[in-house]
């Protein structure tokens, strides 16, 4: 299996130290992700020196501060003497990143080539990003910034402009950890570097795209994040488009940060709901109390934190349509679910039935399909075959490929990537704001509730009136 990203032995670390300074720092996703990710890079040998800096409203020491990061990395077993000697030198400043005078502080204690990583709420990022203009910063600092972006079109575009007045738009990375995960990386090369399958997409064999990533997950005590999101938000806004570009796109020439993102951008711009109709072609859902893999989940609406007035939807499911000539009628139909009763996280292209199975081959049930599978990592292609029996009867089975994680976790991809100043896995300004026009509609139909929000069962496999068909497993 190619993977577009060569893997870590082939990579130089660049030489001159960097700081990387995290906002955020005593929060879930810096616990979680993103220090696992950077000592799974450090334990590569393929990162820069780094300054660690971590920074939160919690009044930690240098020493709370680094027992977290010990902790982090112990997850992913990050624990040999490079990742020591980084945690040693880790330094922790209590700071309100909205204030100029505190962002002033943190700035005077950071050294070289600056890395910040806004790890923060979106309004929270926003207003620091604002104060951080009146404070300047170091020039060739680079941004990361975490999804959501923005809450919607005008705040992203907004965003964006603030972000314009901070420094160039090359070094702005808008963080999509799905583009740092091996198998959404690998259909750059199952695309373009086969003859076999490109050929095939488009609207002249293709009948519908399926792009699905249920979870066993249930809230998981992220209320204060999550019930503002919701499944639209969290998932299909963000990751899931980023996946319906990279198998909707033209071939890029290169794989450079702007050939990749121009593609990208194209179809986005040719994306929008299906038939302008959300009541016919969204559905949005809440889990009800279950039980989901033998644990017992209460109702969304009654989980901590989460306010049941505000309606927010767990699960969601949208219809789009890519207007290109590639495209044109071929249905792409994305959905997110949590605490459903299987993880199903993967792309399915169901191609046409043929054009005609001669009489006598009988038994044809199902087209093919190539199924692209992002955790567990692995490809896979149904095809239909003469049965072992009966050698005229027609037998479904599944080609294959399992390729197991890539060398570091999506996290430590994305920070990789950037610490080379490279903006490929990066998510451009305008291809934010063209993923918040594109849910816009069905978001809005949502808030004047033309669309029901329904319930459906923890572990179940969501509401009985899904837009997505059951998909043989
Ligand atoms: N958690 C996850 O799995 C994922 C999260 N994300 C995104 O990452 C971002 C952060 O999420 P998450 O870590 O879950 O959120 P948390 O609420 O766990 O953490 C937010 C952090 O921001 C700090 N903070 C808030 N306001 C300020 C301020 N004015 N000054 C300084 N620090 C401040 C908080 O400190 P304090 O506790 O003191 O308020 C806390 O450390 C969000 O944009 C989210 O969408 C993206 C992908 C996955
Ligand atoms: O960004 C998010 O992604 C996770 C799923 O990603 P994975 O890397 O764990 O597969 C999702 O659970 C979470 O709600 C969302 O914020």
């Amino acid at each position: 299996m190619t993977t577009v990203i060569p893997s870590a032995p082939d990579r130089e670390p660049s030489a001159a130290r960097q700081t990387l300074l995290i906002l955020g720092a005593s929060g879930d996703l810096t616990a979680r992700l993103l220090l696992p990710g950077l000592g799974r890079l450090v334990a590569s040998g393929t990162a820069p020196e780094i300054t660690l800096i971590g920074s939160g409203r919690d009044d930690w020491d240098d020493g709370q501060w680094q027992r977290r990061v010990t902790d982090s990395f112990a997850t992913v077993g990050a624990d040999g003497p490079r990742e020591a000697a980084l945690i040693r030198e880790a330094r922790y400043l209590s700071a309100d990143v909205t204030r100029e005078d505190d962002l002033r502080r943190l700035l005077a204690l950071c050294q070289g080539q600056l890395v910040i990583f806004f790890a923060l709420p979106p309004m929270v990022t926003a207003r620091s990003a604002a104060a951080l203009c009146r404070a300047g910063l170091p020039p060739g600092t680079r941004l990361m910034l975490e999804k959501p972006f923005g809450t919607d079109s005008i705040s992203a575009r907004s965003l964006n402009d603030l972000l314009t007045e901070l420094v160039p738009e090359e070094q702005v990375h808008r963080i999509d950890h799905f583009l740092g995960k091996s198998t959404v990386l690998n259909i750059l090369g199952l695309r373009f570097a086969n003859r076999i399958f490109e050929p095939v997409l488009n609207a002249s064999h293709v009948a519908c795209v399926d792009i699905v990533f249920d979870e066993t997950l249930g809230l998981e005590a992220r209320a204060g994040y999550y019930d503002g999101a919701g499944a639209m938000v969290d998932m299909v806004q963000s990751h899931l488009l980023q996946v319906l570009a990279l198998l909707a796109m033209d071939a890029p020439p290169t794989l450079t940060a702007r050939e990749l993102r121009d593609r990208k951008a194209q179809v986005l711009r040719a994306t929008r709901l299906w038939d302008d109709d959300p009541a016919a072609w969204s559905r949005r859902a809440r889990y009800a109390a279950g039980e989901v893999a033998g644990r017992r989940l209460p109702a969304y609406a009654q989980e901590p934190g989460v306010d049941p007035a505000r309606g927010t939807e767990t699960l969601a499911e949208v219809v789009l349509a890519v207007d290109t000539w590639r495209w044109a009628g071929v249905p792409f139909r994305l959905r997110s679910g949590k605490a459903m009763a299987a993880t199903r996280k993967e792309a399915i292209v169901t191609f046409r039935q043929p054009a005609r199975v001669p009489d006598g081959l009988v038994g044809y049930e199902h087209p093919d399909r190539l199924r692209i599978g992002f955790g567990p990592d692995r490809l896979g292609l149904d095809v239909n075959i003469n049965g072992p029996g009966n050698p005229f009867e027609l037998e479904q089975v599944r080609l294959a490929a399992d390729f197991g994680p890539g060398d570091l976790p999506p996290y430590g991809e994305v920070l990789r990537a950037v610490f080379e100043g490279d903006p490929t896995l990066s998510v451009r300004g305008d291809i934010a704001e063209e993923c918040w026009r594109i849910v816009e509609p069905v978001l809005g139909a949502w808030r004047a509730d033309e669309v029901p929000l329904t319930e459906y069962p923890a572990g179940s496999r969501g509401p009985a009136d899904s837009l997505i068909g059951p998909v043989p497993g």
